[in-house]
């Protein structure tokens, strides 16, 4: 997919099965809202299909295909009251009064918004109930898949987290196809069925959350997706061969004890240069020879204060190592 002579998307193929949760993720600029809004129909694809229930729709203009769109600025209809907004497909499709007040009725009831919302004007809403009120005019003509661009990144996190909860649910029990696009690696593992994990314009890997994170078949993946202490100096005083080693925080075990490491072990010492309490676990950033590394342990008191010689122990068969990008 081109912008006049600049590719900003290439190659990228994926399926989407019916009833899923599907994300594009990935940093700014990578192409996720490119990709979405081809499939939506507002960007033309140069090369390639897009392919709907069997159908090829890529030449088919955005009205015919159907498909729902959820935007981060809501772009709502800032002068009507909210039923007007969410029954506005519906009255443009002539459906009939008794059918949009049924099903407006019926959306509203699915993201949480009251007969006294509908009456108001959107102005009148806060960021979240407009938000809800984007999602319920996008489902409410019942469209096969519902695409949403970075629908929850103008609220605030406790809200956000809400919302995704929300959302969430409302996929699994209406059993609605989504493409959902953020650049929120959390919200991605949280949400999503499959997750395809995009950099600068191309498709790195796809995949159910959990081997996305606990296998990222790509040294960006691994460093986008969670968090990874690079441990090359650790694993090898040779200087570096073009293969790079990673390490997830919690993977490493922290003791004040002295440790023996096993074959299967490697030990590092340091001294604790910062302990952050972070709800329900703390995270260390351990200064050591090789460098800062990062350790995440989920105890709900601090075991050690700053200036604190410790002990690492980092289990081989957690390291993540690859050669040119790639898992080795
Ligand atoms: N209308 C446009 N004209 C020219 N270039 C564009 C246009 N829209 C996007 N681009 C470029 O295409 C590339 C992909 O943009 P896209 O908006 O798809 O990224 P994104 O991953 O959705 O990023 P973000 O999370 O910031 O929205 C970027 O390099 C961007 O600068």
């Amino acid at each position: 997919m081109k912008y006049n002579d600049f590719t900003a998307v290439e190659k990228v193929s994926f399926n989407v099965q019916e009833h899923e949760f599907f994300t594009l993720l990935g940093p700014s600029g990578c192409g996720k809202s490119t990709t979405l809004r081809a499939i939506a129909g507002l960007n033309p694809v140069s090369e390639g299909q897009v392919i709907l229930n069997g159908e090829d729709i890529t030449k088919a203009p955005a009205s015919n295909r159907h498909i729902g769109m959820v935007f981060q600025n809501y772009a709502l209809f800032p002068n009507m009251t909210v039923f007007d907004n969410i029954g506005y497909g519906l009255k443009l499709a002539k459906q009939s009064k008794p059918e949009i007040q049924q099903k407006v009725h019926q959306v509203a009831d699915l993201v949480h918004l009251t007969s006294a919302e509908l009456k108001k004007g959107v102005a009148e809403l806060s960021g979240g109930q407009q938000q809800r009120v984007a999602i319920a005019r996008a489902l409410a003509p019942q469209p096969p898949l519902l695409l949403l661009d970075e629908p929850l990144s103008n609220l605030d996190a406790k809200l956000r987290e809400q919302l995704r909860n929300e959302l969430k649910q409302l996929q699994r029990d209406a059993g609605i196809t989504m493409i959902y696009v953020t650049h929120d690696q959390s919200e991605a593992l949280m949400m999503s069925d499959h997750v395809a994990v995009f950099n600068i314009g191309h498709l790195e890997q796809l995949g159910e959350p959990e081997a996305i994170y606990k296998r990222p078949q790509t040294e960006f993946v691994s460093q986008f997706v969670g968090e990874a202490n690079q441990i090359d100096a650790v694993m090898s005083s040779e200087p570096a061969n073009g293969t790079h080693h990673y390490i997830r925080p919690e993977k490493i075990t922290i003791t004040a004890e002295p440790v023996s490491a096993s074959a299967e072990q490697l030990m590092v010492s340091g001294r604790i240069a910062a302990a952050n309490f972070l709800g329900f676990y703390f995270s260390y950033t351990v200064t050591t020879d090789y460098g800062p590394l990062t350790v995440i342990n989920k105890h709900s008191r601090s075991e050690f204060k700053v200036g604190d010689q410790v002990n690492l122990v980092l289990p081989t068969k957690s390291i993540l190592s690859y050669r040119e990008g790639a898992l080795v």
